[in-house]
């Protein structure tokens, strides 16, 4: 047995959740494939097909009725938006905290499958044996969750949430899903030519701003961390709320432009922006690393914001994206963050508002992040960024 299996139980029982309609609709496709490998390694499977939104079968009901004692991992065949129904499944019940300690196993059936890349790559996301193994022998690691307020509701985020010209290229393509993950350069395009410019408030706590402090953060935490850590539980063992009732008129220091410099703590800025884009891990699809800083458990959330720019700029700021290139773009702007506060204003009221790639209204919508809540299991042990960031 491989060093990196030791301890890992065998014959693992599998909750398995086929999403039929999910990317370019190949996850029945993608199960009899696998199914025999599953068969070979003896694990007993059950097969759920998940719904639409309204129907009984809709992930997040089904989570939220599972019976945790019967399973070692939900195993969804699908893209990121029944990974995301699932914790929040998980997270609406009255055993959250527990719930949400089941490990999330996923194999890539949608078009940007984002977990899955951050578990194995871009290149690796390609190999689906390679998933599989994830499913039989990974180990879970903890996931920081985003908690995101609009409205009366609060739903759960693992991965992105999007405003402006990011929202518009993963909402507004969903028609053209069939293409894969091509749809969101195609979306960039398309918002670059038409759209540049949103009004915005944002009110940020900020934890640092420095990119270059922070590229040695980073780089420190890849150098340092140890492949397979035991799963971090959260000190607070009652279920977070939103904490972010403060006045907000009179004790924060406005800010009118952007600025790269902001010291720690509240700040606010009513900006023109092109993109808003929050996030807990490096990859936001297969070609695009968002948040080449984010290490997945600092407990905060990685800001980008970029203003409006030109037309040229923007289609320069498609490339290296792979390696997050536009990170040492002195445009962008980049933050750690342990909340925030998108205010949409004006014409930008009626874009979009993505979040871990599914719309919600367009309203204000407010963002904290919870260490550690939920698993995911993991081959490699840690997020799959680059090795060493270089600001260039
Ligand atoms: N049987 C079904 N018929 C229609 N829609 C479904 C069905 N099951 C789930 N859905 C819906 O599919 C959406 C999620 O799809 P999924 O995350 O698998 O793929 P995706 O959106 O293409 O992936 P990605 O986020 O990677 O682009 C959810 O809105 C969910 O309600």
């Amino acid at each position: 047995m491989l060093p990196s299996f030791a301890g890992i139980e065998p014959h693992r029982r599998l909750l398995v959740f086929i999403n039929p309609h999910g990317g370019q609709g190949k996850a029945q496709q993608i199960w009899e494939n696998v199914a025999p490998i599953f068969k070979a390694a003896r694990c007993p499977v059950h097969l759920q097909h998940t719904g639409p939104a309204e129907s009984p079968n809709n992930a997040t009901t089904l989570a939220s009725e599972i019976d945790l004692g019967a399973w070692d991992a939900l195993v969804p065949i699908s893209g990121d938006g029944i990974i995301n129904e699932l914790l929040n499944g998980l997270a609406s019940r009255p055993d959250a905290l527990k719930a949400l300690r089941m490990p999330i196993a996923p194999l890539p059936g949608g078009s940007g499958n984002a977990l899955s890349v951050n578990l194995l790559g871009p290149e690796g996301v390609d190999d689906l044996a390679l998933a599989v193994l994830g499913v039989i022998k990974g180990s879970p690691i903890p996931l920081d969750l985003c908690s995101v307020t609009h409205g009366d509701r609060r739903m759960f985020s693992f991965l992105s949430q999007a405003f402006g010209l990011a929202a518009d290229l993963d909402i507004g393509t969903e028609w053209i899903r069939w293409m894969g993950d091509t749809r969101f350069t195609l979306g960039y395009l398309w918002g670059v030519f038409t759209r540049k410019s949103y009004s915005v408030e944002i009110i940020l706590n900020v934890k640092e701003s420095s990119k270059s402090a922070m590229a040695s953060a980073y780089n420190a935490h890849q150098a340092s961390s140890p492949v397979y850590e035991p799963p971090a539980v959260p000190s607070d063992l009652s279920m977070p709320t939103p904490s972010l009732s403060m006045p907000l008129e009179d004790d924060i220091p406005l800010h009118t432009e952007l600025k790269a410099d902001l010291g720690p703590g509240w700040h606010r800025m009513r900006v023109p922006i092109q993109i808003l884009y929050g996030g807990k891990l490096p990859w936001v699809s297969r070609g695009s690393q968002q948040f080449p800083l984010a290490t997945g458990r600092d407990g905060l959330i990685d800001l980008v914001v970029v203003p409006p720019r030109g037309v040229q700029e923007s289609i320069k700021g498609l490339e290296g994206a792979e390696r997050g290139a536009f990170l040492s773009s002195p445009s962008c702007y980049y933050y750690k963050v342990a909340s925030y506060i998108c205010r949409p204003i004006g014409s930008a009221a009626k874009g979009y508002i993505s979040i871990d790639g599914e719309s919600i209204p367009n309203e204000e919508f407010h963002v904290e992040c919870h260490p550690g809540l939920a698993r995911v299991m993991s081959l490699h042990g840690r997020w799959m960024g680059l090795d060493k960031i270089v600001l260039e």
